[in-house]
């Protein structure tokens, strides 16, 4: 019998102050093990298994070890946990990073005051540099400009699509970052890439959460035992070995900035942001209450004053943690993203046809796309997000953390609980999307073919933690995959692995974080 022993009690779906203990009101679950927790209990891919097993759930509830960690299994509980009540489902759990580099940072796995506003300062920093606007999209249009000439300059040539597609990606963000791109044969640059690939698509990170919980749970929750036994464990060190590969290299970086840094200048980049920001240590005003609206890139968060509260929380490696962040989230995912539509667009001709056509017509052929064009391409964005329902990018998105002792849709939520969406069983819920399976624009088009979102499918997640790139990603996905219909009549895949990829073929995926199509190479026929 659990009981809920915490600070309050349910009243209005909150729990209220007055201590009292009762029985918890538990969400469905598929049973848990004395220290292994729900691991026997689940099937691989966990969010097909949650997604069948549980259709009829909003919420069901796991063990990591004896962690609890819920799972918002419908649009319903993800809108209900992550919008209405996005404070309380704010956190991250801890999950090593400080115990391996010392110091508490970055912008993923951190939450608190350090997150706020490194956040806050990374949203302001983007929309000063152009994000949503010019300067952003001139870079992205260079990028896409110097992956045709390569293209060309090799004509009838097969092209690895992660390098073709992640070259460009990647020098996007490089460009913001450190303020140049960095030419693909560096050997640098491609081990950073297919690093992180390896670490977001080929590894089953939700059996290694499991397993990871159970050893912090067998060092009772001591971060700094826990990673040295891991440290024994080569998969493990591995990942660990290449985050910090990736950390030194900004450091190496940053390092070069301070040397050519002239604080009376316009920054450059993000570094050079940072700096100034920091050379401007005078107080700034106290942080005013937080609100929905620092969750997105609108306007209105990024013109907040900054918190700067005491102790100063901008340092150097805060600043390379953040780096690291931004560069691992912001390069794999949008490349994945590009290459699920090129492959769903060859399963799909007649779509991509479609979708050609439109650009033919509504930009023509003569000059580069613009974000201006978004507007007037209604089936090309229809397409682009039937891309993300397909492709189901991260279908569990990332782990989130309870704040306070909360209740969703009836059932009690304990204080550092985790959470996770199953994004899966949204974007395959057959009320919603009738005949999910099939690569069907229209379902985002209204009666007179005009683009009609769905606020069903969320690709960058919403609330507080949603995708801090969300608006260069939907730049990015735009402008590269008009610039490839209007230059290419007909692109070519063939897979690397002799997988059927033809239509109707189903799709083997990678079991990570990231849903990865297998691998493919491209063949570009010029009109
Ligand atoms: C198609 C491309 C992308 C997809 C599908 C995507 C998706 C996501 C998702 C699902 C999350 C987790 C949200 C949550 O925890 O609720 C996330 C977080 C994040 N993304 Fe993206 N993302 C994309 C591109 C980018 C880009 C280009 C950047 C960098 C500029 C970026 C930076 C981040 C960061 C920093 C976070 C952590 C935010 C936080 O915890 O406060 N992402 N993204």
């Amino acid at each position: 019998l659990r009981r809920y022993t915490g600070s309050g009690s349910v009243q209005n779906g909150k729990f209220s102050s007055r201590r009292r203990t009762r029985r918890l009101i538990e969400a469905p679950s598929p049973g848990s093990f004395p220290l292994l927790g729900s691991l026997l209990h689940v099937r691989h891919p966990l969010y097909k298994f949650l997604a069948e097993k549980f259709s009829r759930n909003d919420v069901v509830l796991l063990y990591f070890g004896s962690q609890r960690v819920y799972c918002l299994n419908s649009a319903r509980a993800i809108r209900e946990a992550y919008s209405a009540q996005a404070e309380v489902f704010a956190g991250r759990p801890k999950l090593l990073g400080d115990s391996l580099v010392g110091e508490t940072g970055g912008l993923v796995f951190i939450d608190g005051p350090i997150w706020r506003d490194y956040r806050r300062f990374t949203l302001r920093t983007l929309r000063d540099f152009g994000f949503g606007k010019s300067f952003t999209e001139a870079s992205i249009l260079e990028e896409a400009q110097l992956m045709r000439e390569e293209i060309e300059s090799r004509p009838g040539e097969k092209f690895d699509s992660s390098k073709l597609i992640g070259t460009a990606v990647s020098n996007v963000i490089c460009r913001f970052l450190f303020g140049r791109r960095l030419a693909s044969e560096d050997s640098k640059f491609e081990l950073l890439q297919n690093t992180f690939a390896k670490l977001t698509q080929e590894k089953d990170n939700i059996s290694e959460l499991f397993a990871l919980f159970i050893v912090l749970n067998l060092c009772g929750g001591r971060q700094k035992l826990a990673l040295k036994l891991l440290q024994y464990v080569p998969e493990a060190k591995k990942v660990f070995d290449n985050f910090l590969y990736l950390l030194a290299y900004c450091k190496n970086i940053t390092a070069e900035h301070r040397d050519n840094f002239l604080p009376n200048c316009q920054p450059r980049d993000y570094i050079e942001a940072h700096m100034l920001h920091c050379s401007r240590r005078e107080p700034e005003n106290p942080s005013t209450e937080d609100s929905d609206a620092d969750a997105d890139s609108s306007s209105q968060a990024n013109k907040k004053p900054l918190n700067s509260q005491q102790p100063w929380l901008f340092n150097d490696t805060r600043l390379c943690l953040a780096m690291a962040d931004l560069f691992v989230a912001g390069s794999d995912t949008t490349t994945t993203t590009i290459r699920w539509a090129l492959l769903l667009f060859h399963q799909n001709p007649h779509c991509y046809q479609l979708a050609s056509e439109e650009v033919g017509r509504e930009i023509g052929f003569d000059r580069p796309p613009t974000m201006k064009d978004r507007l007037v391409c209604h089936y090309l964005q229809a397409s682009i997000d039937e891309v993300h329902r397909c492709a189901c990018l991260v279908p569990l998105g990332l782990l989130h953390r309870t704040l306070e002792d909360t209740s969703l849709l009836g059932y009690d939520i304990p204080k550092d609980s985790l959470t996770f969406v199953n994004q899966y069983s949204v974007n395959n819920n057959t009320e919603v999307f009738p005949q999910p399976e099939r690569f069907c624009p229209e379902r985002f088009l209204d009666g007179e073919g005009r683009y009609s979102p769905s606020d069903h499918v969320m690709p960058f997640s919403t609330g507080k933690r949603a995708c801090l790139g969300e608006s260069l990603a939907r730049m990015e996905l735009f402008l590269i995959i008009a610039g490839l219909l209007q230059r290419y009549e007909r692109i070519e895949v063939a897979s690397e692995t002799g997988q059927d990829l033809g239509a109707g073929a189903e799709l083997p995926t990678t079991p990570g974080d990231i849903r990865a199509p297998p691998p493919f190479t491209l063949k570009f026929h010029p009109r």
